[in-house]
């Protein structure tokens, strides 16, 4: 059997929220000290961008690591079904105890997309610019 190459297939989706930076792990002090004006009790907006990554094998016969239109299907549902135009905080269960860092974002996009996913062993990346200069990557890594 010959050998596949391997790509890399991304696809990206914007989306609108409002969050507000703080953590029940943390009392109201250190809510202020660490997140500062994040912290305000009105929030705050962005437009996010997320990419999603996933590696694989180019099948020979479809050309493809994955349909990408099948990807735009389960990403629909991960992000913006579940955040666009939300307050992430108040209206996603996953952020009722949990602070609403794009870290956290980006580990929530990432187990919603890889559990549609058919082969979930093909999920490579997600990456998450919450503004133009503050971008977050994560690769299904954990600490031992
Ligand atoms: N590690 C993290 N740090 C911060 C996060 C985060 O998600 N992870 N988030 C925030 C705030 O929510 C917010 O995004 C920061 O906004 P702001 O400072 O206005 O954004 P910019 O850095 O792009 O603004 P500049 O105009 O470039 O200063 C804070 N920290
Ligand atoms: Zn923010």
């Amino acid at each position: 059997m010959s050998r596949l190459p391997i790509g890399y297939l991304t696809r990206k989706e914007h989306f609108s929220a409002c969050h507000r930076l703080h953590s029940p792990q943390l009392n109201d002090e250190q809510n202020k000290e660490i997140y500062g004006k994040c912290n305000n009790f009105h929030g705050h907006g962005h437009n996010y961008i997320v990419e999603v990554t996933l590696r694989g094998p180019i099948d020979r016969a479809t050309g493809m690591v994955m349909n990408i239109s099948d990807l735009k299907v389960y990403m629909k549902k991960a992000i913006m079904e579940t955040m666009d135009h939300k307050n992430i905080d108040k209206d996603v269960p996953y952020f009722k105890d949990i602070v609403s860092t794009t870290e956290h974002v980006a580990v929530f996009v990432w187990d919603g997309v890889k559990a549609q996913l058919p082969n979930p062993e093909l999920m490579y990346e997600v990456k998450i610019y919450e503004t133009e200069n503050n971008i977050i990557r994560f690769r299904g890594e954990y600490t031992n």
